[in-house]
């Protein structure tokens, strides 16, 4: 073994050399190039500025420099230039008003090919499958959610409070499968893949994330041979199984299409009767065909998962450390919908349960870095040059925190949305806050490469998270022996670019005998209609 590690480090040894001299170069002639306006701090030959830069919460640090150097400045890694935004409107400026030249996307090294795809629209550049793929999504989304998701969320979320009372410990490995089924029905019609489906977008973002494998910061070891590259040869097993899960649902919901088996309710279906539209009756496809489609159709279907399940496991622990705003959320829900589960056609009369969401995602960002963007030809921008490469990163986690705009930035306060003279109050209330529209979309990132997603997460979040409390109270833990409430660290997560929680302690309890009574009646009356 020891023999093994010594031979990778030596294969390892020119390509880092290289790559040294290739960053010390570059680093001299940015020096060189004076006449920068924008601050960063400082940085070293050869690697920039890396070595207080916690790869598993980087937003933290680039938070901490924004209060240094403002809300926008510049730093490198390894002979990658940054630039951090963390304002609305610079971000703004940059990626919508010249979105044009800033909508490309930097290559994660322990990915193959995702710039050139068909695997993920969200990690591809700029290129003919990112956009058709992107305008299918679109269209699919917008035509889906006039319909509310036909009834597919709330079926599932009377599953999710059947085990949730069942097995209340378990409340997050369920919040993930919950939100993986809902998303495999709505693809496939195969909700018996949510589990695996919670797995698979889980080792993916792990290998999308700085935190993730060590390639992902140290790029040179990528090119050691194959034969001892312990890396790609993990990569090519993860994809080429992901792949194989892909195409294969696709062809079993061809087939089911064809034999009039697969509900008008999936995109799939969706996409199946468009290809017949076109003149293609029988559906015959060519390899390359179906792999782009079934690449299109599982991502959307992975997509979904854990970048929804993350925010509402955050939004049962703001409950549970905050029982105050449990309650009025609860108050509310009892007085509009008493004895029945909450749908969608109740968003109109709970503004408070839309609140203690948005503040939710806004306490605890999903997405705390966004999505880095990479600019695609190079610019100047007040006053600066900004080269072809240079990857922009509108920080979220600092974004959230500008008191200015989000007073107390620290504290979980609903009432910013609900109480006038908070910056964030908007009116109606029946309408607002909500997650598709109005103040803090830039949660959802920026021109040409923003969310394909926000129509689901508006229902979706709505109906699991008002369901949750309709059923349920959430309580501080207590140690069995002392009674004492047991502490935990409310920002301990996954420190993926996506983030969920680390399961945490959390009492459910369902409020009633009766709720309980009710909450088993209304899974057994979709039981059928479910694959369990
Ligand atoms: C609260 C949940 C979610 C948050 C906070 C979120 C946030 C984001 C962000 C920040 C981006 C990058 C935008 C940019 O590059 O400027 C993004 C992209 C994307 N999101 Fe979401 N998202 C969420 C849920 C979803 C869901 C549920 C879906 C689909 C089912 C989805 C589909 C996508 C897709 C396809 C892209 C890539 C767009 C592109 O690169 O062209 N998202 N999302």
């Amino acid at each position: 073994m020891e023999g093994i590690r010594l031979l990778i480090l030596y294969l390892a040894v020119p390509s880092l050399l290289i790559s040294a001299l290739r960053q010390f170069l570059s680093w001299r002639k940015s020096t060189a190039s004076s006449g920068k306006k924008f601050p960063g701090p400082q940085q070293f030959p050869v690697v920039g500025r890396v070595h207080d830069l916690n790869r598993f919460c980087m937003w933290k640090k680039f938070k901490e420099w924004a209060d240094i150097h403002g809300p926008i400045y510049r730093t490198s890694m390894v002979g990658q230039h940054f630039i951090i935004i963390s304002d609305e409107k610079i971000a703004e400026e940059l990626l919508v008003k010249r979105g044009n030249k800033y909508a490309g996307r930097p290559q994660i090294r322990a990915l193959f090919d995702h710039k050139t795809g068909p695997g993920y629209v969200a990690l591809m550049d700029r290129q003919e499958y990112w956009k058709e793929q992107r305008k299918w999504v679109h269209a699919a989304m917008a035509d889906f959610h006039r319909h509310h998701f036909y009834g597919v969320i709330e079926s599932e979320v009377r599953r999710f409070l059947a085990v949730l009372l069942v097995d209340p410990a378990k409340f997050h490995a369920y919040t993930r499968e919950h939100c993986g089924r809902i998303m495999s029905r709505l693809a496939w019609d195969d909700a018996t893949q949510g589990k695996e489906n919670g797995d698979s977008a889980d080792c993916t973002l792990g290998q999308m994330s700085v935190s993730g494998p060590i390639v992902n910061t140290m790029t040179p070891l990528w090119y050691i041979p194959w034969a001892l590259n312990p890396w790609k040869k993990f990569e090519r097993a993860r994809e080429d199984q992901q792949r194989a899960w892909w195409l294969n649902s696709f062809q079993v919901a061809k087939q089911r299409y064809l034999d009039d088996d697969l509900p008008e309710n999936t995109w799939a279906y969706r996409y199946f009767k468009g290809l017949q539209q076109q003149g293609n009756s029988t559906l015959q496809q060519t390899a390359k065909d179906e792999e782009f489609a079934s690449c299109m159709l599982g991502f959307q279907n992975l997509v979904g998962v854990i970048t929804i399940a993350g925010p509402l496991e955050f939004f049962l622990m703001a409950m549970t450390l905050n029982p105050e705003w449990q309650k009025k959320a609860q108050d509310e829900i009892d007085r509009v919908c008493g004895d029945r589960l909450p749908t969608t056609a109740d968003i109109p009369e709970l503004p408070t349960v839309r609140a203690c969401l948005k503040e939710t995602l806004r306490w605890r960002s999903g997405v705390p870095l966004g999505v880095p963007h990479q600019c695609e030809v190079d610019d100047e921008f007040r006053g600066e040059k900004i080269t072809k490469g240079t990857v922009i990163l509108a920080c979220e986690w600092a974004m959230n925190r500008v008191p200015e705009k989000y007073p107390d930035p620290e504290n979980y306060r609903p009432e910013r949305y609900l109480v006038k003279g908070w910056p964030t109050y908007q009116e109606p209330l029946s309408r607002y806050p909500n997650f598709r529209e109005g103040v803090g979309m830039h949660t959802f990132g920026w021109g040409r490469r923003t969310c394909l997603g926000q129509h689901i997460v508006d229902d979706e979040m709505f109906v699991s998270g008002a369901g949750v409390l309709w059923g349920f109270n959430l309580n501080r833990k207590r140690c069995s022996k002392t009674g004492e409430v047991i502490d935990f660290d409310s920002e301990a997560t996954n420190a993926h670019v996506i983030l969920e929680p680390l399961p945490f302690p959390c009492d459910i309890q369902p409020r009633s005998p009766e709720r309980a009574a009710q909450i088993l009646k209304s899974y057994q009356d979709v039981r059928n209609e479910l694959r369990v």
